[in-house]
């Protein structure tokens, strides 16, 4: 169960949202929903532990936590299939041929990495998540750049995920049809102007 509490997440020495409270069960989708700038990224960049939040508590992240941003960070040189034998290595975990067939790129397997199209890396980007053995997903606009089919193909991904006891958190402004899934819209919890307290040292 990863438990957020009282959480003020800040950007740039700004804070940006503060008083955010949520838990993720296991089995479980949260959706966080907001407008452009709203603060979904900073919050899901802070629950995986990619920078400090200023006040409140994360707990049941840390190690369990599978992050996937706007980068897909591959290795262009690699194959697809090196790609995710490479990050099945990092994690001490398999299940290259399952990825490989969830998001469809039996057929690239041979390909490198850097001559894919935008949503067959993103297809490969996202596979990644399913070689790290994490239970928890954390996943920011999975769905940037893939046709409907391969969103189809994601959101099979993720239903699987939650049915073997993983969970999702994920900011994503399209439905996925899975519903499991809650929202957790942000807006309430805009920040009131003040500046971030890792800052004072520069003012
Ligand atoms: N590196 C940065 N330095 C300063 N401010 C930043 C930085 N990154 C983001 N911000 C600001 O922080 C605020 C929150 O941005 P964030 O990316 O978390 O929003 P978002 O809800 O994910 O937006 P979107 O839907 O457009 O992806 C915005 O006002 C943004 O301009």
């Amino acid at each position: 169960m990863l438990t957020v509490t009282d959480l003020c997440v800040a950007r740039g020495g700004l804070a940006i949202l503060e008083g955010v409270s949520f838990e993720l069960a296991a089995g479980r989708a949260l959706v966080l929903r907001g407008p452009n700038g709203a603060g979904k990224t900073t919050l899901l960049r802070t629950v995986a532990g990619l920078q400090p939040a200023e006040a409140g508590e994360i707990s049941g992240g840390g190690e369990a936590i599978a992050y996937a941003g706007h980068s897909d960070g591959l290795k262009a040189m690699l194959s697809v299939r090196e790609n995710l034998a490479f990050w099945a290595s990092v994690f001490d975990a398999g299940g290259v041929d399952d990825a490989l067939k969830a998001f469809d790129l039996v057929t690239l397997q041979d390909r490198m990495a850097g001559t894919l199209s935008a949503g067959q890396k993103r297809r490969l980007g996202l596979a990644r998540l399913m070689v790290t053995g994490r239970p928890i997903w954390v996943l920011d606009e999975p769905t940037v750049s893939l046709d409907a089919a391969s969103v189809a193909l994601f959101a099979d991904a993720v239903r699987g995920h939650l049915a073997q006891g993983g969970s999702a958190l994920m900011a994503t402004h399209i439905d996925l049809g899975i519903p499991e899934a809650e929202v957790f819209d942000v807006g309430p919890f805009k920040a009131k102007p003040r500046a971030a307290a890792m800052d004072e040292a520069f003012l």
